[in-house]
């Protein structure tokens, strides 16, 4: 698949359509028709006259905005190709094969196209007729002709590649636009991946809103980027449907999510809302504590939810008296016996707490309407509304059913041995229990020192008591960190939609990261999901993952190696640095001006500990730095970065200070190691490994 660029290509025009015989110049021909073409249809929605439609302001309002979103969803972006490939198909789409009808052109670019007669210049990447651009192959063609893929550089068509998929005598080779794309260095925040979705990525892109999918992928395979892309799709295929019921993005921090940010807009999506998980259940309290890990690991436990849901139902109480309601000069009873058949059966029926608490009153006020009825009387459903209301009515609810606050609930488990022993029994150890309780109780929820887990806690109490409303759809990144409660808590917002779950058993960092993803699934309330693998590694470069790799038997055994799709000789550099403290910080910034000499981003990342030290020894030597999740720039490209934040970001070269100290700043080696592991795997281009202290054993290898 030789690649063509500008003016070098004389191959004739196959379809002899511009005169021309240089298929660039015809390809440039096109782009600059569907730029007209577009400036069109942009210049349509400009020229509505929307006065004549519109029956008052509100609507008038709400046109005029809809038609200003569409006018920028139409702009034509200079720095974005319009369309990246073309796809000649043998015969018309949808046609029959048979009769040798004539073959159709698709240009496929981030949108649709279309030129005055409606006729189109360029088909959505989404769409149908694209897929065979992600999915055709020389053993099943798709009845694809040809597929090219375009090169550019700052906006000007300059090259193309070319597939003939059915002609046998044309071998395979990489895509040296792929390899283009990948290395081209890296400058603000991550980008879309659109022109070069591989096939294995395509298929968890393209698969359908019905189903939950679960990818495992290990570093740098595409899982963040297959996970935006799939928003994509699904609200293209879906768009009424996600438009009312949500979609969501959760990653793990701030500075991930900023990271990330811009792929959704720049595949025209700009309704995504994004979150990390303690963004989701901070809604009532406010975390200022932090808890022991092995507090933590208790309070994430999926086991809490038991303790959770008994301490909530522990609140009904058994009705001791009958409910006397007086309605004029009548007095109507129903007996305790009654209520408590009310009460047992809406235990039984295992519905919320609140919603329960809010039946009661009407359940009470229709059998006291039955005796009303029985008496000889007709009364209406205004009438058993008002018995609900009634204040016999209302003391009996507050008696048996009364309101709770979840975060009180909570606050009581944590702060009252005995009745989290009422709660826990049989279900936490003794041990566990110890854990729970606060040294110092808290008073009330304002002053407590909540901590994370514990909002997660107050999360799950809260939907004990009113369900939580779901989305239609929901992406999780870096999902083998987070606790059963977590789960739960992000599985309660798509309960009744579906996900997205993207992750790396090997890069779990947390005491309670999961170890397999059946179990994780359960967790989130979907344990029909399908678990996809991806193994080709864009990121990283063969001999970097290779080194990286040799971690994976002690962190994660069973788990293949990445393979890289690219080979990069030289990008691995491991050195060891003769001296002490002072030296190896003047190494690291030698380390980090030789980087500096390349184009693109560098990070320099550290053990958590070491950040201020090498923040001094950078200032020292006069460099500027950023910190992970400000925006790299060509003026500013070096970025700090704490081991503890590096998980999802990239660098085009990476220096990594000291590995003996990631692996120390972790309470546990295995926990240390995945650190490394998600420190060394961060390079797209050159990875400098610097040590003054040994390295890791398992680093060290024949
Ligand atoms: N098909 C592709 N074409 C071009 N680039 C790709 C492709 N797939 C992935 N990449 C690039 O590879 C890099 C890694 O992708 P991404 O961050 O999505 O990987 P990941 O599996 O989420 O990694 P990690 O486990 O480290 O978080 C990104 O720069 C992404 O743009």
């Amino acid at each position: 698949m030789p690649a063509h660029v500008a003016e070098s290509d004389s191959t004739p025009d196959p379809t002899g359509t511009t005169g021309t015989t240089d298929p660039l110049a015809h390809e440039r021909a096109h782009l600059a028709a569907s730029r007209a073409a577009l400036r069109g249809m942009r210049e349509d929605v400009q020229a509505l006259d929307i006065r004549d439609v519109t029956a008052n302001w509100v609507n008038a309002a709400v046109l005029q905005s809809q038609i200003d979103d569409r006018i920028k969803a139409l702009a034509d972006l200079s720095h974005t190709p319009l369309f990246f490939g073309r796809l000649d198909y043998l015969h018309a789409v949808g046609g029959d094969l048979a009769e040798g009808a004539d073959g159709e052109r698709f240009y496929i670019g981030r949108r649709h196209v279309h030129d005055a007669a409606g006729d189109p210049m360029v088909i959505d990447w989404r769409a149908p007729v694209s897929q065979p651009y992600y999915q055709a192959s020389r053993t099943d063609p798709q009845d694809v002709g040809l597929r090219r893929r375009f090169g550019y550089t700052g906006g000007e068509l300059t090259a193309y590649e070319d597939e003939h998929l059915t002609d046998p005598a044309e071998a395979e080779h990489t895509s040296r636009l792929l390899q283009a794309e990948i290395e081209r260095p890296r400058v603000g925040p991550m980008r879309d991946i659109v022109a070069t979705i591989q096939p294995e990525q395509d298929e968890i892109v393209r698969s359908g809103l019905g189903g939950t999918v679960c990818v495992q992928g290990g570093p740098g395979t595409g899982k963040t980027a297959v996970g935006l892309h799939r928003v994509a799709y699904l609200l293209y295929a879906h768009r009424e449907r996600l438009a009312r019921t949500g979609t969501l993005v959760i990653g793990p921090n701030r500075s991930f999510l900023h990271y990330i940010e811009q792929v959704l807009p720049a595949l025209g999506e700009l309704e995504v809302k994004q979150a990390t998980v303690d963004d989701l259940v901070r809604t009532g309290v406010e975390v200022r504590g932090e808890d022991e890990a092995a507090t933590a690991v208790v309070k994430g436990d999926a086991r809490m939810a038991e303790v959770l849901r008994r301490a909530i139902r522990s609140h009904v109480t058994a009705p001791v008296e009958p409910v006397v309601v007086v309605r004029g000069s009548r007095r109507w009873r129903v007996p305790a016996y009654e209520i408590q058949e009310m009460v047992d059966e809406l235990l039984a029926r295992d519905m919320r707490y609140g919603a329960a608490h809010e039946a009661l009153p009407q359940r009470i006020a229709h059998a006291v309407l039955v005796r009303i009825e029985e008496a000889g009387e007709a009364p209406d459903d205004r009438v058993q509304n008002a018995v609900a209301r009634n204040p016999a009515v209302k003391a009996a609810v507050k008696a048996i059913w009364p309101a709770v606050d979840p975060a009180k609930v909570v606050l009581r488990l944590l702060s009252d041995a005995e009745f989290l022993a009422a709660h826990a029994g049989g279900v936490l150890s003794e041990e566990e229990q110890k854990r729970l309780l606060w040294a110092k109780p808290a008073r009330s929820v304002k002053s407590a020192k909540w901590s994370a887990a514990d909002a997660v806690l107050i999360d799950e109490a809260g939907d004990l008591v009113a369900r939580t409303h779901s989305l239609g759809h929901v992406v999780l990144d870096e999902a083998q960190d987070l606790s059963p409660m977590q789960y739960r808590a992000v599985g309660r917002r798509c309960s009744t939609g579906s996900a997205t779950v993207l992750g790396d058993l090997a890069q779990g960092t947390t005491p309670w990261s999961t170890e397999s993803w059946g179990e994780a699934l359960f967790h989130l309330g979907k344990a029909e999901a399908v678990v996809e693998e991806l193994t080709a590694g864009f990121r990283v470069p063969r001999e970097v993952i290779a080194y990286a790799s040799r971690l994976l038997p002690a962190i994660s055994p069973g788990l293949a190696a990445v393979e890289s799709v690219r080979e990069s000789p030289g990008s691995l550099a491991v050195r060891e640095v003769p001296g002490g403290a002072e030296e190896l910080d003047a190494a690291v910034v030698a380390a980090c001006e030789e980087s500096l000499r390349h184009e693109g981003s560098i990070g320099l990342i550290a053990a958590d500990a070491r950040i201020p030290v090498l923040g001094a020894a950078l200032e020292a030597a006069g460099h500027v730095y950023l910190s992970p999740g400000e925006e790299t720039t060509a003026a500013s490209r070096l970025t700090l970065v704490p081991a503890s934040l590096a998980k999802g970001l990239e660098y085009d070269y990476v220096v990594l200070d000291e590995p003996a100290a990631v692996v120390d700043g972790e309470p546990d080696e295995r926990t240390g190691l995945r650190r490394l592991y998600v420190a060394l795997t961060r390079a797209v281009s050159g990875l400098t490994v610097l040590h003054a202290a040994p390295l890791p054993k398992v680093l060290v290898q024949a």
